[in-house]
Parts: C-alpha cells; structure tokens; sequence
C-alpha cells in the first residue's frame, strides 16, 4: 500500500468543487476525489443537457402550434439518436477535457477517480484521514465537502427489480420511447414530460398529492397543473402500490386502487438526497441535519475545524446557481482562513428558480401563503399575459404575472410567473428585491421596452393596492 498522501485541501465532488481551485491557489497541494463523470450534476445530468432537450421540445412544440397563427407545418420529425449525440458530443469533451485539465496541467492537484470517506483525524499529523474505495489514503489540514445529491428511489421501485431510469440515464435512452410513466411531481419530473411529450412520448405523470409542483405557490401550482392536464395523462392523489416487468421489456405500475398503467419506459424522479450519508461524517464528529443535509453556518463552515460544504451535500436549495455562489464564499473564505473576522456569507435570500417546463415557471420569494403567514399586509395583483400586447401576439390564454408585496412598505415579497419567458421576465423582480427597490419605483422609475412581454409584469406591479 502506497504511503499516504499529504495535501492542504482535499475537495470532494467535482461539480461546483472543481471550480475552488484558481490561480490564487497555486501554492496549495490539492486532492479531488471524483467517484463518478468529472464536472458533476449540472454539467453532465442536470442543467445543462436538460435545457438542450427542452429547447429541442419547444421548437417541436411551436411547430405543433404553428396553426394557431394561421401557418400551416407538418409535425416535426424526431431525430432523437441525433439529437442525444448532439447533446453529449458537446457535452462529453468538455467533462473528459476538464478531468485532463486538472490531472496533466495542475501540478499542485491530485484527482482520485474513486468514492473516498472520512476516517476520523490521524493522530500523529492531526489532519483529517480520506480513504478511497482503491484503499489510497489522503491526509488534508482542509477539507471541503461538495458531494452533492443523488436521485432518490421509493422502495416500491427499487424493491421490484425493474428497469426505470432517473436523469442519470433517460436523456441517453436509445430510441424515443412510445409510452413513458414519471414518478414524481416536482422540478426534474416537469422537465422531462415537457421534453418528451413535446418530442412524441405518450406521457403519463403520476403525483402523489393533488397538483404538480406542490412546493411553489398555490394558485401557480393549481394552474400549472390545469393547464398541463391537456397535453400530460396526469394523474393526482396517485400511490403506486407495485410495478412489475412486462414480457416485452415494459414496466407495469400498479396503483394503490388497482388500476394499471403499462408503459416503455419508467422514470424516476421522486427528489434528490444529499450524499452526505456516504461520507462517514460520524467519524469527524458531524452529525446530518434531519432532511440529510451537511450543516453549515452562514460562511460554510462545518461543526468540523477545517471542514466546508457547499452545494446540494449541504444547501436547503438544490439550485446550480445557489451552489455557484456558495463555491464563491467558501473559495474566498479558504482563503481569508477559518478563524477570519471578515468571512464572506451565503446569499439565501432572495433565491429565484425556473422550472424549463411548458409552461415555464419562475419564482422568487414568498409565497402568498408564506407572505400571509408571516404576517405581512399583503397586497397581491395577477396579470395576465393575455392583458398585454405582446401576449395577444402570442394568442396567449394561459400566462400570468403574480406580484405580492408588502402594502405598508411597497417591498416586493415574491413574484411568481408562469408563461413564455419566465425565467427572463422575472430577473428584473429578483434585482429590486435584492436591491430593496419598491414596487412603485421599480414600474416607474424604468422604460419599459413597448410592446414587449416584460410589460406583463410591469402592469402587475401598477396593479398593486400599496399605501
Ligand atoms: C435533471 C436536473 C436538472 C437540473 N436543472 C437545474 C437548472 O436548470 N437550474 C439549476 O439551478 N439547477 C438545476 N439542477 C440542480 C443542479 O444540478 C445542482 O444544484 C448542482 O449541480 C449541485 O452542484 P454540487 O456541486 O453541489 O453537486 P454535484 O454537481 O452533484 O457534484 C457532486 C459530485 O460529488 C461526487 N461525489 C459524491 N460523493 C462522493 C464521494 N464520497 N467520493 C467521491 N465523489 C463523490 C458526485 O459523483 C458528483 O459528481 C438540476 C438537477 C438535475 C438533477
Ligand atoms: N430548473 C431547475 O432549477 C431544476 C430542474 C431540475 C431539478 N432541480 C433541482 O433538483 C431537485 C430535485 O428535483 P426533483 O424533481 O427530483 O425533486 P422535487 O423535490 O422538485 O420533487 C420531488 C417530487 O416527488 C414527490 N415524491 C417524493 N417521494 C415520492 C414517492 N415515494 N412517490 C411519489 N412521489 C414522491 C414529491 O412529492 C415531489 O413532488 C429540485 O428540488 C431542484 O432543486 C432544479
């Protein structure tokens, strides 16, 4: 067995991780421990090839609605094994390139491409013991945990032995499949029906709860999910009491009310758990908060002298934009040193999300039942993008801008948006809450280009009843 290897900073993780060591860290000695694709989630299963296929789906999908601005086009023909080469020859090079990046031209970094844990501290250097699955050894004075999270499986599925995918696998599927059941109701769920409904799957969603993204405001919720019902086979209040394969290769569900679903292919998407459980933190006197995560405090330090998380291991956000600037804090606070009086902190107020579905969604701040909750007095105007000019353009029936603010102090509480663009439209409202521009000066204080669709939330925010 080969001699332990001593660094100043070991990462694990390289999604977010692998962007801590820059140019100031020249002098530091380096492990990155890597168990899995080099670059992480958003890189290779996540962000970035999802929008890709999204984006594919849209244009599929405006080509499907080409007849309601009196245009006649025949339904697009799916090349889906291009399509998913397309996707990873751009996407692949850049992890494999990365991965090479850091083993042949950083001389201060070592890469382990094996699952490595905790094993206490070692006594005789008083740094903290890695190990890796390949039996190597690092001993690190630091340590930053950015391990991530991994697709969450419910035992109905796992225990049944059939075949279902997750993001992990779904976007290199071989053919586009005729029929596809998703498990789940959340973020990763909504994307995939949109891409593989808009590119031809037959798609059947399966909720628990009464609405898909339960998690985000009520009324946007509700309406997501009434206006989804005309293009999904959504099914709500749904349990799966078994699933069983098909002699044709398929998967059979079955529901808690015995009715079936046989479909091609099974999707997973159920929730994400932090990999924190895999890491032995017990070993260095870290114990998980109750949903699994690393805790740290507000400079990303862990209960551990030495030890930081960021990101989906340790984030109540499972955002790539949120574990970006958490990397950007802990990245700084490594170098002021842990017992700094002028750590940088992590920014979890006004945390924005878009969900890349059809509709797209985007959000930002409280909900009108948080808001109400909390005990504010609460204005709350809903626009419709049929209410402005580029939403007839649109022939838009379904779109809408929902403001709430604070009717004594005209701060904006939360925005929620849902309709083409969303995730564009709603970055205006994230500056002014950010900024504490009120919702006044933030409507008038501004052009807003006439005639297009940030007009929507223009009028919102001239709609509000504020003191
Ligand atoms: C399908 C999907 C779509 C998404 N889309 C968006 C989006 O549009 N916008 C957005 O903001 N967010 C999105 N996200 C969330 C985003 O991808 C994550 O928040 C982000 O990637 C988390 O980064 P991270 O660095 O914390 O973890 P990761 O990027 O997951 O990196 C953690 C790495 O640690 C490795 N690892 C874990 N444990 C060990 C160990 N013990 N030893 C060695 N290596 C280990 C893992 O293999 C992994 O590569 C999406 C997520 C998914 C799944
Ligand atoms: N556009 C984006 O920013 C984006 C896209 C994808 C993922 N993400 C991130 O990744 C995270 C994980 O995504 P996700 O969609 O897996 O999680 P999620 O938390 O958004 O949704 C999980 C859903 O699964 C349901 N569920 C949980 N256990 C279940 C069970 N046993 N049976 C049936 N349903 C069950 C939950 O009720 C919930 O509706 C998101 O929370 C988000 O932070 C972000």
């Amino acid at each position: 067995m080969s001699a332990p290897q001593l660094v100043d900073l070991a990462i694990i993780g390289s999604g977010s991780g692998n962007s801590l060591p820059d140019d100031r860290f020249a002098q530091t000695s380096i492990a990155i421990f890597e168990e899995s694709i080099y670059g992480g989630t958003c890189l290779n299963v996540g962000c970035i090839p999802t929008k890709m296929f999204v984006y594919a789906a849209d244009v599929a999908e405006t080509i499907a609605a080409a007849g309601t601005y009196n245009l006649d086009a025949a339904p697009a023909a799916v090349r889906w094994p291009e399509l998913v080469s397309r996707v990873f020859d751009r996407i692949d090079p850049i992890s494999v390139g990365g991965k090479r990046y850091r083993e042949q031209d950083c001389d201060n970094i070592t890469v382990y491409s094996s699952h490595v844990v905790f094993d206490g501290r070692d006594a005789e250097s008083d740094r903290y013991r890695l190990v890796t699955a390949n039996g190597e050894t690092v001993l690190a004075t630091e340590v930053v945990i950015a391990a991530g999270a991994r697709p969450q499986i419910p035992d109905v599925i796992a225990e049944s032995g059939v075949r279902y995918y997750t993001n992990d696998d779904v976007m290199r599927l071989p053919e586009l499949p005729g029929t596809m059941a998703i498990l789940g109701s959340g973020y990763i769920a909504s994307e995939f029906a949109h891409v593989f409904a808009g590119l031809g799957t037959q798609v059947s969603i399966i909720a628990r709860g009464p609405s898909l993204l339960r998690k985000l405001d009520t009324e946007l919720s509700t309406r997501f999910t009434e206006v989804v019902r005309a293009q999904w086979d959504v099914r709500l209040n749904t349990d799966i009491a078994a699933a069983q394969t098909l002699p044709g290769g398929g998967v059979r569900l079955t529901c808690r009310d015995g009715s079936h679903l046989d479909v091609d292919v099974l999707l997973v998407a159920t929730g994400r758990t932090p990999n924190g459980d895999r890491l032995a933190l017990e070993t260095i006197g870290v114990d998980l908060t109750d949903d699994g995560r690393v805790p740290t405090d507000e400079h990303g330090r862990t209960a551990a002298r030495g030890v930081w998380a960021l990101g989906d291991v340790s984030s109540p956000y499972q955002l790539k934009h949120v574990a970006n600037q958490e990397q950007r804090v802990v990245q700084a606070n490594l170098l002021k040193g842990w017992d700094s009086d002028d750590l940088d902190r992590f920014a979890h107020q006004y945390v924005p999300a878009a969900v890349f579905t059809r509709p797209q969604v985007a959000t930002v701040g409280l909900t009108q039942e948080q808001a109400v909750a909390a005990g504010y007095d609460v204005t709350v105007k809903v626009q419709a993008y049929g209410d402005v000019a580029y939403g007839w353009a649109m022939e838009d029936s379904d779109g809408f801008c929902k403001v709430i603010a604070d009717r004594r102090t005209g701060l904006l509480l939360g925005v929620h948006i849902m309709g083409a663009q969303a995730s564009s439209i709603i970055q205006p409202a994230i500056q002014a809450m950010s900024f504490g521009l009120g919702a006044l000066d933030m409507a008038r204080g501004q052009y807003w280009i006439h005639p297009a669709l940030p007009e929507v939330l223009e009028n919102a925010l001239l709609g509000l009843e504020l003191d």
